[in-house]
């Protein structure tokens, strides 16, 4: 009866109800994303992909899959992908006792009063103060923004993980090829196979050379086996919450952690600084420039305009743009007016989540900071930001990318004028991966001229 209803109800193209073929075609060609979205487009914010998927874009298919009982509905094998070292980090826990005692257990490291702590803020500091030192350097010229912010990224986020042994990628090349060994995964489609067809990916992986351990994961590995840390570190948590703990499981943490902060970080601020840095944008950098220059000694969350272009920057480019999917529970359940039966798989994707409703975003493909200056419908706007998911499940490293972002446009936008260099011919579209996205080409050359005061 349930899977009748799933069929014949859920809107959505009518090759939807045969085959998950056509979902499976649009993911291998990097479409996913913009197929749903097209799909939402036409059918409405419920829409079936395929016999046994909805896809939601709206508000209270979010709070059902992601807020409901607090972290939502059970992942789905999907995150078998996240395994590090062969075991489950937080992020691939299937198990919610699992799950939130691990995020308990991580919850003080990653809340305001530990990031903005000095330890924590001095190594983000010195990497903003080191991308300055690139950029000034760079003047009369231009400078590769895509790589110096991934370093950027990775040298903070592991500094938060493993001070004061942390990366120094910003300038040592030892350290660089770690971040390319990071950001430049190209297995979008051997990862897929091994999602769908796991079988036939293990035959393959008996007839192919075993891949070494990559250079991220043995780094990892060293730090976790050697390094003495500070308090204020997840490692230093980690061991010494955690005896339970296996060095190998306290690595894969250490490790998805990492993974899960630089390209997040480092495409949302390359993303964000291209999109400021275009002709069209050039007011709104200067309003930005204006506020910074303005309060040279408020405090990092006191710049209500730089909070506005970082999320307006964060809606229009969300990192992980992409499904984030769950089951529906054994009984099944109905959701937004639709009834769908257990284990039916349902998502939903933060770039339409941001597009969908204009009138919550009015003109929502613009690039509007001061939408979010507005009283008039605030509740509305922040309820539908999904850039860092929601509920129990959400990112737990939200304070830490956000004080990232804002300690560095700061210093760049407080002293430089950007504007995308005319040797610049890389696409910057958005470019689908596995669950994140990132520019096309990699590369985003900006040039930065200071300002006189
Ligand atoms: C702008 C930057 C970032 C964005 C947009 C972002 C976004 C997200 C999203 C959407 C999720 C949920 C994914 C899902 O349910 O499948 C997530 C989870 C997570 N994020 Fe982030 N993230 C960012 C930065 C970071 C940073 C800097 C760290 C840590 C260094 C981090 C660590 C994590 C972890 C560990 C999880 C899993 C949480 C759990 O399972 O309970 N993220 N992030």
């Amino acid at each position: 009866v349930t899977i009748r209803a799933i069929r014949t109800k859920v809107p959505g193209p009518w090759y939807t109800n045969l085959t998950s073929f056509v979902l499976k075609y649009f993911e291998f060609q990097g479409k996913r994303r913009v197929w749903i979205h097209k799909l939402h487009e036409t059918y409405g914010p419920v829409v079936r992909l395929a016999p046994n998927e909805v896809a939601f874009a709206n508000l209270e298919g979010m709070k059902e899959i992601y807020q409901s009982g607090g972290s939502g509905y059970d992942k789905t094998e999907f995150y078998n992908l996240f395994k590090q070292y062969g075991r489950r980090p937080m992020f691939a826990l299937m198990n919610k006792n699992e799950h939130s005692q691990r995020r308990k257990l991580f919850a003080e490291r990653y809340a305001m009063t530990n990031i903005m702590s000095s330890s924590i803020m001095h190594g983000i500091q010195q990497n903003a103060e080191k991308v300055v030192q690139k950029c000034l350097k760079s003047t009369g010229s231009y400078l590769d923004t895509y790589t110096v912010l991934h370093c950027y990224a990775l040298d903070c986020a592991s500094h938060a993980l493993f001070n004061p042994a942390g990366t120094k990628s910003l300038d040592e090349k030892e350290d660089y090829v770690l971040m390319e060994d990071l950001s430049y995964d190209n297995r979008l489609r051997s990862r897929l196979v091994q999602h769908h067809w796991p079988a036939l990916a293990s035959i393959r992986y008996c007839f192919t050379p075993k891949p070494m351990m990559s250079l991220s994961h043995k780094f990892v590995l060293d730090r976790v086996s050697h390094s003495k840390t500070e308090d204020s570190s997840l490692l230093y948590k980690l061991r010494s919450k955690s005896e339970n703990l296996e060095k190998v499981q306290m690595a894969a943490e250490c490790m998805d952690h990492l993974a899960a902060g630089i390209d997040t970080t480092g495409d949302a601020l390359c993303f964000l600084m291209y999109e400021l840095s275009l002709p069209r944008s050039q007011e709104i950098q200067q309003c930005l420039r204006q506020e910074i220059m303005q309060n040279p000694g408020a405090r990092l969350d006191d710049l209500p305009y730089m909070d506005a272009v970082i999320k307006e920057g964060l809606r229009l480019f969300p990192p992980i743009p992409m499904s984030l999917p769950r089951y529906v529970p054994r009984e099944g359940r109905t959701i937004s007016g639709y009834q769908l039966p257990g284990s039916s798989i349902v998502s939903c994707q933060a770039y339409s989540m941001h597009l969908m409703d204009d009138t919550v975003f009015p003109s929502p493909s613009k690039f509007i900071p001061e939408r979010w200056l507005e009283k008039d419908g605030e509740l509305e706007r922040n309820r539908l930001f999904f850039a860092f998911a929601a509920g129990g499940r959400g990112c737990i490293g939200k304070n830490l990318a956000l004080v990232e972002m804002k300690t560095l446009l700061r210093r760049i936008y407080g002293r430089f004028e950007t504007e995308v260099a005319l040797e610049m011919k890389s696409d910057m579209s958005i470019d689908d991966q596995i669950i994140a996205s990132r520019p096309k080409d990699q590369k985003c050359l900006l040039t930065f001229r200071e300002v006189t005061h």
